[in-house]
């Protein structure tokens, strides 16, 4: 099963290598403004799920916001320990 760490590895090899077709690389593109977009987004449809839908479902925009959140470490350049060291 993927990580967050697994993940994270999986988007940095995107990210050098910028694979046709790869959504990440197309967020990375868009920039560090339209990434926030996306998190705050992600984070709405976390507290809708949370409150409204299933614990399945929610889990899956938890998931999501995990994954949007790395594309935004990724865009500032941040580490997993950058961001670790604060835990
Ligand atoms: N885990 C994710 C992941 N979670 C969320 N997302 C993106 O976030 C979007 C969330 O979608 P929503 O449900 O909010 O739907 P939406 O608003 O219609 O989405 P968009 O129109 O904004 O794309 C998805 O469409 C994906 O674009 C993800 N995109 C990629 N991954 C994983 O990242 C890896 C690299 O992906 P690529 O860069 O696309 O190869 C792969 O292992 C993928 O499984």
């Amino acid at each position: 099963m993927k990580t967050f760490d697994t993940l994270f590895a999986e988007l940095s090899e995107k990210a050098a290598a910028r694979p046709e077709g790869s959504g990440t690389v197309a967020q990375l593109d868009a920039g560090v403004h339209a990434i926030g977009k996306k998190i705050v987004e992600e984070a709405a449809e976390v507290w809708m799920a949370a409150e409204f839908q299933s614990d399945d479902e929610a889990a899956e925009e938890i998931s999501q916001l995990l994954y949007h959140l790395q594309v935004m470490m990724l865009a500032k350049g941040l580490s997993l320990q950058d961001v670790y060291r604060h835990l």
